[in-house]
């Protein structure tokens, strides 16, 4: 009861703030009494979910304010119009159903020595798997995406691969079996720290082990075995889908035919790891960040807003805005505001907006520091091979033998190459070792030189350490300022009817060796 009447007061409050300040027009922060106007409404709905009889986890559609279900909060004060329309953007929905769910019931040692006792992944796929399973192609996610790449009849909102994928198009679903999973630390159906950890029943939050880009693909490569594919014909994706796309070349090279890297990384870049760094701070310095257990009350909402905002400026770019926004205003007859006032400020208004309810934050957390720290070099990758076997006790005597004998050998590999990760200056060698299990893997690696999160120089890294590592068939292309000017973001972004990234992609996949 007084839960209730302390957030009623609040929100009359806030009503009263905005009818004063009607007057005082130059005195409105609109972007800031909306942020409070959410964190009341969560704080009544936390209150509505946990009246007696009712489930204590975050409340239902039915109990649920429209602003935690992503809509416009109906007092809502009205910003400028979003100028999303103005240009293209990825489509991306928090998806719910309409997925597949695969159930590994086994203890799952990752990479740092944290245990899952079990997990799942949610999957979609389109086209059809041929008799005998040679023609599955594995399309790895961005950070924010589900396993929803392209609409089916569970779920026909489009999804953010929709004209990707189909019969004739970049992946071909007339020639090829797609798969598509929501990685493990996800939130879309997946387990991450938003699941329940079936040892107490209460949400992981940061109790979630810490994953690596390894650990992601090495559950996929379970429900690979469960579906009965033992060679992918290709593993495809883009930005952290790039990194897990060389990952499972890495940890499973006999199971992969081709590889894409499309706008990601053999290993991260400290300019990438500087902007994720920040957004992860602003979000866990939301005091309703909670050190991660948000679950049952009001979630870092603010800080996630704030952290999709910086992340929104790392996938696209300044020529873009120019061309798009310029420094054209809302409303150029109005005062100055603080509020979002430019149209660039609304965008990334909106951006955040949108995603702050969408996407655990939690796993906004989780994922980011997995791309941090991807890294193909060989010191790297022996070193988390001898901390699996360290902690290869935890988890069941069949895994324990079969992995710490591959664990030992890629540690012994780490001596036997000699190779030790330099203290300061970025070594290449180290690299090229790390990435001598792909040298048979004709690879298709590419990069947009407007990308300000990871830079164009990681995709020639990449491409070139392949090449050093004895790889001959490597095809690397790069697409200039007059092809794209959307940043890391070109992969998710048809225009005109074309997406530059998909036609290069598809000859790829076509193409006979
Ligand atoms: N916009 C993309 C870029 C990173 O893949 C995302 O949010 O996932």
């Amino acid at each position: 009861m007084l839960r209730t009447c302390t957030a009623k007061r609040a929100i009359f409050q806030v009503k009263a703030w905005r009818r004063w300040n009607s007057t005082n027009p130059q005195m409105a922060f609109p972007c800031v009494d909306r942020a409070q106007e959410r964190s009341q409404l969560f704080q009544e709905a936390g209150f509505i979910s946990r009246k007696p009889g009712m489930t204590k986890t975050r409340s239902t559609a039915k109990t649920t304010p429209s602003a935690l279900r992503n809509e416009e909060p109906a007092t809502a004060i009205k910003e400028p119009a979003t100028p999303v329309e103005s240009g293209p953007e990825p489509i991306y929905g928090k998806i719910v159903s309409g997925y597949k769910v695969f159930q590994y019931n086994k203890p799952f040692l990752c990479d740092h020595g944290g245990v899952l006792p079990r997990f799942d992944i949610a999957y979609e796929s389109w086209g059809r798997l041929n008799a005998d399973k040679s023609n599955a192609i594995l399309l790895h996610t961005g950070l924010s995406a589900s396993s929803h790449a392209h609409s089916h009849e569970a779920n026909t909102q489009p999804g953010w691969w929709e004209k990707f994928i189909g019969p004739g198009k970049d992946l071909d679903t007339n020639k090829f079996f797609i798969i598509c999973t929501n990685v493990i630390g996800s939130c879309y159906g997946s387990t991450g720290p938003a699941s329940i950890d079936p040892s107490d029943n209460r949400h992981y939050a940061t109790r979630f082990p810490t994953i690596t880009v390894f650990d992601m693909v090495r559950a996929q490569t379970h429900l690979l075995d469960k579906l009965g594919i033992d060679k992918l014909y290709a593993s495809v994706g883009s930005s952290l889908g790039g990194m897990q796309s060389l990952a499972l070349g890495a940890i499973a090279p006999h199971r992969v035919g081709r590889i894409a890297s499309i706008s990601g990384a053999a290993r991260s870049h400290p300019y990438s790891i500087a902007l994720r760094f920040t957004q992860r701070q602003i979000l866990m310095n939301d005091p309703h960040w909670n050190h991660g257990f948000y679950y049952n009350g009001v979630p870092p909402h603010v800080g996630m807003k704030l952290a999709r905002e910086v992340a929104t400026i790392s996938y696209r770019s300044g020529p873009e805005w120019e061309q798009r926004f310029g420094m054209r205003r809302a409303d150029p007859s109005a005062d100055p505001a603080l509020c979002p006032d430019f149209l660039i400020e609304t965008y990334l208004d909106h951006a955040g907006e949108k995603f702050c309810t969408q996407y655990d934050p939690n796993s906004l957390l989780y994922i980011s520091k997995a791309m941090d720290m991807f890294d193909m070099s060989a010191s790297q990758q022996a070193t988390l091979a001898y901390k699996r076997s360290q902690n290869m006790y935890k988890v069941d005597a069949q895994n324990f033998r079969l992995e710490s004998s591959a664990a030992a050998s890629k540690a012994k590999s780490k001596n036997d190459a000699g190779v030790e990760r330099s203290s300061g200056a970025i070594e290449e060698d180290d690299l090229v070792e790390g990435m001598r299990p792909l040298r048979d893997i004709p690879t298709l690696v590419m990069g947009v030189r407007t990308d300000n999160l990871m830079p164009v120089n990681c995709q020639r890294e990449a491409a070139r350490c392949l090449r050093k590592a004895g790889n001959k068939h490597v095809h690397y292309h790069e697409l200039d300022e007059q092809k794209s000017l959307f940043g890391h973001d070109t992969f998710l972004i048809y225009r005109n009817g074309c997406n530059l990234v998909g036609d290069k992609l598809k000859s790829f996949l076509e193409e006979r060796f």
